[in-house]
């Protein structure tokens, strides 16, 4: 698993891909028009629920309608007793590229609390039915945990996985790398150079909430890290690195 920046997606840069196109894509659902997924059965017994993220120019970033019509497509094909197992997917170039950030640059804490923001995010965790992710390009932040909430992965060659969120000032959920022998002190070391520039409080933030799932079920694992996420909303380093995203620029956490 790659934990991705900005700079290391750069060099990595595959050829762009255009958006895989659903040939004979029908809406399928109870006549509901979706916006930002296109919908279908596939499979010879068209047993099989397939659902294909659809907002090629923000990476398919999981913006709160797309998670709605997420969640309103699982709950159709729940019901539909010929669906025996559903597969998620993106696009060539990004199956998602986290949670939308221009969404959320602007959020308070108040909002997040209020709103009860991301409540809706657990439904695939929740689908009885076996769900795949089918993941090719980028699987970042949200976009990651997207697809470890899917009971099975299957990457693409070019499957980049990765928990930026520290980047932006606020929390992720994992980070995990595999190196040569020879070549893991230093790694590390330029990992924790990486870690340094980040915000400090943030980062304590994102170990605590590491360091609390230990002792806690699931269930409140993820509560607990919720929660967190909504606080980091409080600090001004969720404004600045949401703010440096969105302007294009390089974060300067303040520590605050
Ligand atoms: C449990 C929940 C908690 C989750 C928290 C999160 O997920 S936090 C998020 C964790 N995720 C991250 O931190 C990853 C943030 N993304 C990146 O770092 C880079 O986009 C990249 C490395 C994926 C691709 O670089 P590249 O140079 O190849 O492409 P590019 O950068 O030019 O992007 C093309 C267009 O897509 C847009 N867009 C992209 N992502 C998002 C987004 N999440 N949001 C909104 N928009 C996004 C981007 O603005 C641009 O639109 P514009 O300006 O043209 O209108």
């Amino acid at each position: 698993m790659a934990f991705l920046c900005r700079s290391a997606a750069s060099l990595l840069k595959s050829p762009r891909a255009a958006p895989a196109v659903l040939s004979a894509c029908r809406l399928y659902s109870s006549g509901g028009q979706y916006e930002y997924i296109l919908v279908e059965k596939r499979g010879e017994k068209s047993d099989v629920g397939f659902i294909q993220l659809n907002r090629p120019k923000a990476l398919n970033a999981l913006c709160d309608g797309l998670m709605k019509e997420l969640k309103q497509a699982l709950d159709v094909f729940e019901a539909d007793g010929e669906v025996g197992a559903i597969v998620i997917t993106g696009s060539d170039r990004a199956f998602a590229a986290g949670a939308d950030i221009k969404e959320m640059q602007n959020k308070t804490f108040q909002d997040c609390y209020r709103g009860d923001f991301l409540a809706h995010w657990n439904r695939v965790s929740q689908s009885k039915k076996p769900v795949i992710a089918a993941v090719n390009g980028f699987a970042l932040g949200g976009g990651c945990e997207l697809a470890m909430m899917c009971d099975i992965i299957y990457a693409g060659e070019k499957a980049q996985f990765g928990q930026p969120e520290i980047l932006l000032g606020t929390i992720p959920g994992l980070v995990s790398k595999v190196y040569p022998v020879d070549q893991l002190v230093s790694e590390a070391v330029k990992c924790g150079e990486k870690i340094a520039a980040n915000s400090k409080l943030v980062s304590a933030m994102a170990k605590e909430a590491v360091n609390a799932a230990f002792e806690m079920t699931l269930a409140e694992g993820n509560h607990f890290e919720k929660r967190l996420f909504h606080a980091t909303f409080a600090t001004g380093d969720q404004k600045e690195g949401m703010t440096a995203f969105v302007e294009k620029r390089k974060a300067s956490f303040q520590d605050s």
